[in-house]
């Protein structure tokens, strides 16, 4: 099928769908018996080779304590793409899971870096793979600096060779550390045994097709570009609405928080996209420049206790979706004396000639009304209403919306004439759908993230001087919020929001948009 069988309005983008395919890859998956690893990124690469991207030459080692072998593996890799990987036909599925392979051991023993070294080298000469090896660390953060460590004295690192980041990658899952120390101590163990082009920090919003599209939206069009600042941008905002609780994961989510856990990573990186000067090209180190950049220019926080720009909240008993849920506090694995949030909401300002004093308000919350995650551009209003009887204050402002999930689409508010009297107007959504005009499920994050890793793109990856620059950033809220006086209200879980959000965006006379 080609792009003009899907909508004749997409036929002129077909030149620029074609997709790199992946080089011959031996890739090593630590952490293989888990979770990540089952739901996301064996489904993932099927995906990849079902679209016939994966290489002829691919060969996979899951790494874990588990004791499994080969068999057993692919046992579990068959289940999972059983459950998360529906439209994988058969022939693909059994094809792919007999390039997988499983070694075990434990993280800190250096003979499992030699036994991988041995099964790498046998393996890639049976799949003939004269190609790159992608190490991934699927496993809890406190192991990602050891591990590194391990591989590098094992000598798989390669960092002393001039093509260094052809012959070895490593991929490294979020978080990055939880406040800048730690972050900058990873970093710095990293930094011994790989170069930054060798390094591939997920954040998996980042391989998000309508997160990418903040960039072609962005700069692929001339209409938009002129008017996106100060002078005709009134506010953004950016929503991660979940309905989600914190699940299995308390003793992870406990010790982290919706700062540390979403808005650290994923919203700024959305709020870099949005705010963030045209790259001079789609060259990963000339887009990453600009969003430090972007980063660097957020005006540091002032955390007065009588205007604070940032709230946090947790949730309460509630009913989400029809069901009733506990409070936070009551979760299995939640520490009984918890001050973690589950909800945080900031408003921010950019420093820069493009944003001087336009304000960018941002929220995430587990446990809310609905699940939405979008970013708003609220336009200025008209300077004068020439409609007679209709006042300025009925002119709704234009709005620009970037639905990333769920019906992901964009849509643009804006007046029109109403079929009626001479000044009968109303407010129009012209909107688009993905699923509408493409006609196909989109692609999971991790199948662009993991075909990228392959070809040797950063793009959608972050670079270190991001990551340091946005804890640096949040340093000072982590600190007022490490001695539990700053308030932590509870909200129903279900709520939409709750007085003390609201009071933020309302105390500029803006409120948060319905979720
Ligand atoms: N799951 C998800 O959706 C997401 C996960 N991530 C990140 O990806 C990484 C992996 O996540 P996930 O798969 O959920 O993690 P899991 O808790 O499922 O752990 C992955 C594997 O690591 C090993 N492991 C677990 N705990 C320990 C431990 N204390 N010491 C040594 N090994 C351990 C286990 O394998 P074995 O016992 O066989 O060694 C386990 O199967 C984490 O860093 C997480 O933050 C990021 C975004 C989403
Ligand atoms: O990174 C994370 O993201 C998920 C939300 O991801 P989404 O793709 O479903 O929007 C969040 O639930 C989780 O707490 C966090 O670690």
């Amino acid at each position: 099928m080609t792009v003009q069988d899907i909508h004749p309005s997409v036929a002129a983008m077909e030149i620029v769908c074609a997709e790199t395919a992946a080089p011959p890859t031996a890739m090593v998956v630590f952490g293989a018996s888990g979770d990540l690893v089952t739901r996301k990124l064996l489904p993932s690469l099927a995906q990849i080779q079902e679209r016939g991207l994966l290489s002829e030459h691919f060969c996979l080692i899951g790494c874990g304590r588990t004791e499994y072998s080969d068999e057993q593996f692919r046992r579990i890799a068959r289940d999972a793409l059983g459950e998360y990987a529906k439209g994988i036909p058969h022939d693909t599925a059994a094809s792919f899971v007999e390039k997988l392979y499983y070694v075990s051991g434990d993280y800190n023993d250096p003979t499992l870096y030699q036994r991988i070294k041995d099964r790498l080298a046998e393996l890639k000469h049976r799949h003939d793979v004269h190609g790159c090896d992608v190490f991934y660390l699927a496993v809890p953060p406190v192991l990602y600096g050891s591990i590194s460590e391990h591989l590098g004295a094992a000598g798989l690192s390669c960092k002393d060779q001039p093509d260094c980041h052809q012959q070895a990658r490593l991929v490294v899952e979020k978080p990055f550390g939880r406040d800048l120390a730690s972050a900058t101590e990873l970093n710095r163990v990293l930094d011994k045994w790989f170069k930054e082009e060798q390094i591939y920090r997920i954040d998996h919003y980042l391989g998000k097709e309508t997160v990418q599209n903040l960039m072609i939206f962005r700069f692929a069009n001339g209409l938009f570009e002129p008017v996106w600042n100060r002078s005709h941008i009134d506010n953004i905002q950016i929503t991660i609405a979940e309905t989600l609780g914190v699940e299995h994961r308390a003793s992870y989510y406990d010790q982290s928080g919706a700062l540390r856990d979403m808005f650290q990573n994923h919203m700024l990186q959305m709020l870099a996209l949005v705010a963030m000067e045209p790259p001079s090209s789609f060259d990963a180190d000339r887009v990453r420049d600009e969003k430090a950049k972007l980063l660097r220019s957020i005006r540091p926080f002032q955390l007065d206790a009588w205007n604070s720009p940032f709230v946090r909240g947790r949730y309460g008993a509630g009913v989400v979706n029809g069901q009733e849920v506990p409070p936070y506090r009551d979760e299995p694995g939640v520490a009984a004396d918890s001050i973690t949030e589950t909800f945080v909401a900031a408003r921010l300002f950019v420093d820069n000639w493009r944003w001087k004093d336009v304000p960018f308000y941002l929220r995430t919350g587990k446990r809310l009304a609905r699940k939405s995650t979008e970013i708003a551009i609220t336009f200025k209003q008209v300077p004068h209403s020439l409609f007679g009887s209709v006042g300025l204050d009925e002119l709704p402002a234009n709005i620009l919306v970037f639905r990333i999930q769920p019906e992901e689409g964009m849509s643009l508010h804006f007046q029109a004439k109403r079929p009626g009297s001479k000044i009968c107007m109303g407010t129009l959504n012209m909107s688009f759908a993905y699923k509408d005009i493409f006609n196909a499920d989109m692609p999971e994050a991790y199948e662009r993230l993991l075909l990228d890793c392959m070809t040797g793109d950063q793009t959608l990856f972050t670079r270190f001087d991001a990551v340091d620059l946005a804890w640096r950033l949040l340093t000072p809220v982590l600190d007022a919020w490490h001695d539990g006086k700053t308030p932590l209200p509870e909200y129903p879980a279900g709520s939409e929001s709750f007085p003390q959000a609201d009071a933020l965006p309302a105390a500029d006379g803006h409120r948060w948009r319905r979720l």
